[in-house]
Parts: structure tokens; sequence; C-alpha cells
């Protein structure tokens, strides 16, 4: 039986991470890389497909888990009769190679331990070439080669795991290490486990007080600005969407997606995120990264790369997996990739512009590469797209889709009028004031006052709540507040909102059966509707209902199935966290909460000129 997804804390050195189950096991890890073929795939299957379980002989209960005070260094102890012991995992911020280090504390008694390593490459499909080597245990199989040592030896069984027993008692510690190195690299050298744990809990510790948010809801923000360091490759700058594939946005359902890419929506949410919270050295590497991944053609941008900038990720079936809670197909690459997606280039540039007004350098070739963008965008933004969504069926006009090239165009704009930057004011203005007035004309439903799916359709978009953080139009504004009533009636179960309405005829939209869980970003964003529109206690109250659905160490999927309860879908998902830190730097900073200061800029065409 799997583990339930919120069962799952991260650990991770900021170019790949893991995912530990509340008992101890180790059921994801995919190395080098983010991206790369899991050699531990218990996640997806079963204790073949790959897994490190350590756990005391007999078993034993969790008592309390969490991470060391803002760090990525996750304790989790573990009490039977014999006594009670804490298994401290990390993976060091890596200078070489790939590392997860993990110590057996003994706390209480003296505890009789077992560890059990299933090696499984290529997520769980390669069983390695295994050798014992002294104290040392050495899997090779093509490109990867894995060692596992410590202080105590792994002994090796015919089924190709790798056990070892030994007794922890009070005051007493026991480490272990895991590394990755490529084919042709060097011996690995020994590692003191306990000296670099602590190095590893001071490093995260420095990152985390660069933070510059000490409000009401500090420990929540600090923590899900952790979680998107550890989603943030950074040899090159790249954010990730979440360090799964495939965990299900329905139970046992067919919405199984890889997440392990860099999604220019989903980073520069994030960028703008990490710019309110003080991190401008992330903002600058990513405007790198950026740069780099959209380097050519501005008609072969792509609404999705792999960390460095890699175009090519074509989606494929692991038919050798089952699945999580039996969720087939699992999914490696995202087909999204080719899809064609409007909304990225409102996005892109309001965060350049986020950038300018943080006082981040102006670098000259991004001023250049939004100059292409807009060229394009002046003969294509009337062209149908996938939408922000991804809607796998046909193309359409989507509402959202021309708000986010009505920003595109008032960011460009913003930077000639703001920023004394060169470009044809004019000929944007006018393109901006056009998209305006056909958004409202045909993207709005006066009969039923709200902004709809796509123009001339019924249906709704819970995308369309971002429109007042834009700066499309006010919060306040009669349309607005059609759409807020709108989305509360229609798009929310049991007080949280879906993406868009679902129906057994929107398969036709999004090429899917029908069936997900409420979508948190969107409840996060319908909160920040309620405070923008002075409706702070229901702002608050929706916020904090939100914060409640985090998991014990504070981390969020993308979705929630309120019929079971439980987190859906992939984790932990950039898009969440970034929302939350939002909405809570919102509630506290009044008329000075990011959303009002980004969207309420003036610059809008709210009168139709
Ligand atoms: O619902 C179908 C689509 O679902 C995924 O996309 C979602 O996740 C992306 C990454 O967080 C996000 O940018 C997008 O807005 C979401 O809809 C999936 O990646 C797609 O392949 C799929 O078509």
């Amino acid at each position: 039986m799997s583990l339930r997804i919120e069962d799952y804390a991260l650990i991770g050195d900021t170019q790949t991470a893991g995912l530990v189950g509340h008992n101890g096991s180790l059921e994801w890890l995919c190395l080098p890389r983010m991206d790369s073929g899991a050699c531990f795939a218990a996640l997806l299957g079963d204790p073949e497909h790959g897994q490190w379980t350590l756990a005391p002989l007999g078993g034993a209960r969790t008592v309390r888990r969490g991470y060391r005070k803002d760090t990525l260094v996750l304790e989790t102890e573990l009490i039977n009769d014999e006594g009670t012991v804490r298994i401290v995992d990390c993976m060091p911020i890596r200078r070489d190679n790939p590392r997860v280090l993990r110590t057996v504390e003994g706390v209480h008694g003296r505890v009789r331990m077992r560890s059990d390593v299933r090696l499984r490459f290529e997520y769980g499909h390669d069983r390695p070439w295994i050798r014992t080597e002294g104290h040392r245990i050495n899997a090779i199989a093509g490109p990867h080669s894995v060692i596992l040592d410590g202080d105590v030896p792994h002994r090796l069984d015919d089924r190709a795991m790798c056990s070892a027993e030994f007794s922890v008692g009070a005051g007493e510690r026991v480490g272990l290490r895991l590394a990755w190195a490529g084919p042709r690299q060097p011996e690995l050298e020994r590692v003191d486990i306990a000296k670099t744990v602590r190095s590893t809990e001071k490093w995260w510790r420095d990152w985390a007080a660069q933070c510059s948010y000490d409000g009401e809801y500090r420990d929540a923000v600090v923590r899900s600005l952790i979680a998107l360091k550890a989603l943030a490759y950074s040899p090159s700058g790249g954010i990730v969407a979440a360090v799964t594939t495939s965990l299900p946005e329905q139970l046992g359902g067919v919405r199984n997606w890889d997440y392990r890419f860099c999604w220019i929506r989903d980073a520069t949410f994030t960028l703008m995120a990490l710019l309110e919270a003080g991190y401008e050295r992330e903002a600058r590497a990513w405007r790198e990264w950026l740069l780099r991944a959209m380097a050519g053609a501005p008609e072969q941008m792509q609404i999705v790369y792999g960390v460095d900038g890699e175009r090519r990720l074509t989606e494929s079936e692991l038919p050798w997996l089952p699945g999580y809670a039996g969720s087939r197909p699992v999914r490696i690459g995202n087909a999204a990739s080719e899809q064609f997606q409007l909304d990225v280039y409102g996005e892109l540039m309001d965060a350049l512009h986020q950038a300018r007004t943080h006082g981040i350098p102006p670098d000259p070739d991004a001023w250049q590469l939004q100059r292409t963008l807009l060229d394009f965008l002046e003969s294509h933004w009337d062209d149908p797209d996938n939408g922000i969504w991804e809607m796998r069926g046909p193309r359409r006009h989507f509402t959202h889709s021309k708000v986010m090239v009505w920003a595109a165009a008032d960011r460009a704009v913003q930077g000639i009028e703001q920023f004394g930057l060169d470009g044809p004011a004019d000929r944007w203005k006018a393109l901006r004031h056009t998209i305006f007035a056909e958004v409202c004309d045909k993207g709005f439903d006066t009969a039923r006052n709200t902004f709809t799916h796509y123009y001339g359709s019924s249906s709704l978009d819970a995308a369309l709540l971002l429109i007042p953080a834009i700066g499309f139009l006010p919060a306040d504004d009669p349309r607005m507040r059609g759409t807020v009533e709108a989305v509360e009636k229609h798009l929310r179960q049991d007080g949280f909102v879906q993406r868009y309405t679902m129906t057994k005829r929107s398969e036709e939209l999004d090429g899917l059966p029908p069936g997900e869980g409420a979508f948190l970003p969107c409840t996060f964003w319908l909160a920040d509707n309620y405070i923008l529109q002075g409706r702070r206690d229901e702002g608050r109250e929706l916020f904090e209902r939100l914060l409640d659905l985090r998991n014990d160490v504070g981390l969020l999927s993308e979705e929630y199935d309120t019929g079971t309860g439980r987190l859906v879908g992939n984790v932990p998902q950039a898009f969440s966290h970034v929302a939350l830190i939002n909405t809570a730097l919102n509630l506290s900073g009044g008329d000075r909460g990011p959303i009002r200061r980004r969207g309420g800029s003036g610059s809008t065409d709210q009168d139709g000129r």
C-alpha cells in the first residue's frame, strides 16, 4: 500500500531531490539531476522499483518529524519497545557528486535497526551489477555508478538487495552515505558525515536568513521559500515545477504528468515570489537561464524547457511502473512542450518588468529579447492557443491568454515610459488598447456578469482571478466582482477552487476524462481577490484553511481532493508554494502587498483608451 502523498518530505541539494516517507523510507530519488532516471522509484510502484528503508527491526511508529529550523535537513523520530531513534536525512549542497546522508541517532534505550537498499536504475527498470568492495557497495549500470558506505557495512543478497543490521544506544550515531558517480569519475573519498550534515544545515540557515519577510506567517513563508530553492537547479538557474512525475491529479486517474522541467510560467511566478522575499541572486540566475533557453527565433520559443534549456522533452510512458495508487500511465517528458500558450509571453514580460522595478541591473540582451517577442505578438496575439491549463484538445481563444498578451504589451509600454527603454510606444499602446477592448467584448458574458473561459463559451476559468494582480482591471470593478461571484458559485468545492468548468463535455476541451482535485494556486488567488476587495477576514480565513492543507513538514502538492481529504498531484509544487508566499505577503503587506504594487501601477486601460 502506498503512503499518502502528504506522508513524504523533501530532501535535495539544489540539483536533484528525493522524497522520504514518514516511516523513514526513501522512495524517490533521481540521480544525478532532477530529470534523470530515478534510482529509487517505489513511489510509483513497489519496493522492487527501488527503495531505501531505514527503520527499527520489527517495526516502530513515528513520533515526530520535521526539518531542523530553516533548513532542508529532515529529522524523523521513531519509537518501539526498545527505545527511540532519530533518523537525520539530507543531501549536502553539491560540490562534486550527489550524495544522500542518512544518520541514525540513538535517543533512548538501545534500538536494533535495519537498512535495506534496493538500487534500481532508470525508474526501477534496470537491475544494476552490484559488487562488494570491503565496507563499500558499488552498483553499476550503463552511465550510473552508485556507492553505498558508512559506519556499518551492507551485505548483498541474491535478490540484489543490500542490507545492514546494527543497533544504536542513546547518544550513539551511525552514519550512512549513498553517492552517485559518473562512469569515468575517480574513486569517491570518505567523508565526515556528521561534519557534512552540520555544514549543510548552516548553508540552508544562511540562505533562509536572507528572507526579508518577517510577518506573522514567517515560518510558512520560509518553508515555502526553501522548497522553491530546492526546485531551482543551481548550475543553470532553471526552476522546475515539482520534483516528481506522475503523482496523479485524481487518485487512480490518468492526469499524471512529468513536472521536472522549467515552465516559463511557473518559473516566472517563482521568480517574482523570490524577488518579493529579497532573493535577487536567484532572480539574476533565472534571467540568465531564460536568455540562454530562449535564444533564437521567437516562433520557436517553448513554454517549457529542460533544466539546462533542453528543448526536446518527448513524452513517453513507463509501462513497467503500476503508478502511484494504480494511477497509470506513468509518464516522463511532457507533450505540453510542443504547445502554443500565449499567456507565457505576458508572464515573461511581467517578470522582467518586475526585475527592473526591483532594481536588478538591466541587461541589454533581455530588452532586445522583449522587443523581439512583442514583434512576434503583434502578428500572433489573435491566434488560438492551448491556454494556461495546457489543454490537449483543439486550440481556442482563451480569455486569460488574451489578458496576458495585454500584460505583455502593457509591460513593454511601461519599459519605455518608466525606464526610458527604446521602442515603438504608440504601436504597443494601440495593441494594448485593441486587446483590452476585445477581451471586454468577447471574453465577458454580460448576462452572467462574468469573464468566461474562452470567447463565446459559458464555462468559467479560475485563472481569471489573476486579472487584478495583472492590472487589467481593479478587483473592485463590477466585472471582476461578478467573476469572483461566479467562481465562488460554480468552481468551488468545499471552499477550494477548481481550475475550470469540468463536465463530460469539457473532455472535448482538454482532451482528457473529467475529474481532478481543487487547484491550490487558484484557491490562493481567490483569497488574494478577497484581500483586494477589502474582504480581509474572508481572505485570511481561506488562507489559513489552505495553510492547514500543508503536510506535517509544510509542503503542498498541486491539488487537494476534497472528497478524500488528501493532497494529490506532483509535490512539492512550485505553483502552490509561490501562491502561498504571495498571499501571506498580501495579508501582511496592507497597501504594500505585492499584488497591489504589481497590478496597481496605474498603467491599465480600464477606461478603454
Ligand atoms: O491539465 C493538463 C496539463 O497538466 C499539466 O499542466 C499543469 O502543470 C503545469 C506545471 O505546473 C502548469 O504550468 C500548467 O498550468 C498546469 O495546467 C501538464 O504538465 C500538462 O502536460 C497537461 O497537459
